[in-house]
């Protein structure tokens, strides 16, 4: 997020923000100028004309009035705007990122977003607009006596220097907010994702101490941050206070010294209470503006585009070649040699632990292994690093959106329509759809399920089906699906021309023996698995 951007969303819109800022501080000049020849015609007992000005004065002030709402008006319409082309844009930096952590995403689409209007656009405008009314309010008072305007530039200048004692604390107290409220919002993902079970397991104590811990620690961070920006706001109120104090006693001396009229000292005050509460607002948004340092960079990384690999080439095999994986926690998982070639159908199988679905990772390049290689073969036989490859992957826990069905299978590639019938028989899924009256133009409702488990399984099978996915990893994507059920979708997979493998417990030798083979990891004593194919 950077101002010069914020202008440039909407060129026309900015200059007019900025126009109407300046008829702001003009007309408050000028209203308070008036005062000057109000004042001195009323103390010249000149009535007709005390009246005119003051009649003068109060339609400025209508006009003054006006042109404040209007201006934050347009910079609501601005900011909203540029925000929702950042947000456009976060958008399609996650979308090319390798893994996306849902609570990190809210918080920098949220809280962050907000935080940057108020701490960083805002006060940008509290500048502009202030320093205008300030330059105007010292050019007013030089008319009037130039030794007011030294004696206000003597104070400011002390002023300016106060809000420094506090800076870099106000800066780590908002990095700390924005740390710990991402923590938080982590907490709550997390935990409340298993809701159901918590509730089954009337684990409310737990729930609520694990939530609590991370929730205070969030109120004490905002806490500090308030008391911080508390004393930033008391130091700069005790300089405005002084200055304002030392103004006014400057001003008396040369009223009584016969150097200004009542009319000049009036205005003068008017003027330097414009300079002062000015200055000190120009210190509370430098101050808010520099704390927002850290999150700025955080967003300007967020939108900028990630490279998406290039389009990902269709494999048909795989073979791996002295394949180890080590996890940081020093768990060590050997894997035997292996190959698989175009159009086999392979069954994963191993005691549980011994590393099928951390196989499946390395395949589709979330985990790098700590030595040897497995290497995907395009259909002209090039070898294929696992995160050049397009791998079709389906898990326990089907992807599902909250659109179609239909739009689920085809994944909103209107050309593929014309197979959906002959796909929904393929996997057993047209039989259920008879149930409901919009068949596959049913909407999925993803926060009350109007799906069962199986027949999400079924979806996201119809979904590799459609694509004719060439290389497909089917991680227990039949478990929610009934024997009888699992027993025609697996015939329908096995009589594709696509490359198989796929883990899966407790099917029947019979359909087992529908498999072109096994590959079954066993764990030796010392943590190694093995084949034993
Ligand atoms: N992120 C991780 N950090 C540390 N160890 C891990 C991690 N993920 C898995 N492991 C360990 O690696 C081993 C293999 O796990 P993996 O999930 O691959 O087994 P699996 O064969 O798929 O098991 P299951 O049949 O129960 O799903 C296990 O001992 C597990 O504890």
């Amino acid at each position: 997020m950077s101002i010069k951007e914020l202008f440039k969303s909407n060129i026309p819109r900015g200059m007019l923000i900025l126009l109407a800022y300046v008829l702001y501080a003009i007309a408050e000049t000028l209203n308070n100028y008036l005062i000057k020849f109000a004042t001195d015609n009323l103390t010249k007992k000149a009535w007709t004309s005390a009246v005119m000005w003051l009649v003068i004065i109060a339609i400025m002030g209508l006009f003054t009035f006006f042109l404040l709402p209007l201006g934050t008006y347009l910079f609501n319409q601005q900011i909203q705007n540029y925000l929702h082309q950042i947000r456009t844009h976060m958008m399609k930096h996650y979308y090319g990122q390798k893994s996306v952590n849902v609570a990190e995403m809210a918080n920098q689409l949220g809280n962050n977003l907000k935080i940057l209007t108020d701490n960083y656009a805002k006060p940008w405008i509290d500048i502009w607009s202030t320093i205008l009314r300030v330059i105007l309010a010292i050019t007013a008072i030089l008319t009037l006596h130039w030794s007011i305007v030294i004696a206000t530039i003597l104070i400011t200048i002390i002023v300016l220097l106060l809000p420094k004692i506090l800076e870099k604390r106000l800066a780590r107290a908002s990095a700390i907010v924005a740390k710990t409220n991402s923590t938080f919002l982590n907490t709550i993902s997390n935990w409340f994702s298993g809701l159901g079970e918590l509730r089954r397991y009337q684990s409310k104590k737990t729930l609520k101490q694990a939530v609590k811990q991370k929730s205070q620690a969030l109120a004490d961070a905002n806490i500090t941050q308030g008391k911080i920006s508390g004393e930033a706001q008391i130091i700069n109120g005790i300089g405005n206070s002084i200055g304002q104090v030392g103004i006014c006693f400057w001003c008396s001396i040369l009223y009584f010294s016969q150097q200004i009229t009542i009319g000049d000292w009036l205005t003068s005050l008017g003027f330097v209470s414009i300079i002062f509460n000015g200055l000190w607002q120009v210190i509370t948004a430098i101050t808010k503006i520099k704390s927002t340092a850290e999150l700025r960079k955080q967003v300007a990384t967020l939108v900028q585009p990630v490279k998406i690999t290039n389009k990902r080439v269709i494999v048909d095999a795989v073979q791996s070649h002295n394949l180890v994986v080590t996890y940081a926690n020093g768990e060590k998982l050997t894997y035997p040699d292996f190959e698989i070639k175009p159009g086999e159908k392979v069954l994963l199988t191993g005691d549980s632990g011994t590393g099928k679905s951390t196989l499946f990772k390395v395949l589709l390049n979330q985990i790098k292994p700590s030595a040897g290689s497995v290497m995907f073969k395009a259909t002209n036989q090039q070898l294929i690093k696992p995160q050049n490859a397009q791998v079709g992957y389906i898990a326990q826990d089907a992807s599902l959106f909250p659109t179609t069905i239909a739009n689920n299978i085809t994944m909103f590639n209107q050309q593929l329509n014309g197979k959906l019938k002959q796909v929904l028989q393929k996997v057993q899924l047209a039989p259920d759809l008879a149930k409901f009256p919009a068949r596959a133009n049913t909407v999925i409702d993803l926060d009350q399920p109007n799906l069962s488990g199986g027949q999400r399984q079924k979806v996201v099978l119809a979904r590799a089906e459609i694509h004719e996915t060439k290389f497909l990893l089917l991680d227990e994507a039949t478990s929610a699906i009934d024997r009888q059920g699992t027993k025609q979708i697996i015939s329908e997979l096995l009589k594709t021309n696509a490359t198989i493998l796929m883990i899966a417990h407790n099917f029947s030798p019979e359909l087992i023996a529908q498999f072109d083979r096994q590959i079954h990891l066993t764990t030796n004593s010392k943590g190694a698995n093995n084949n034993d194919d």
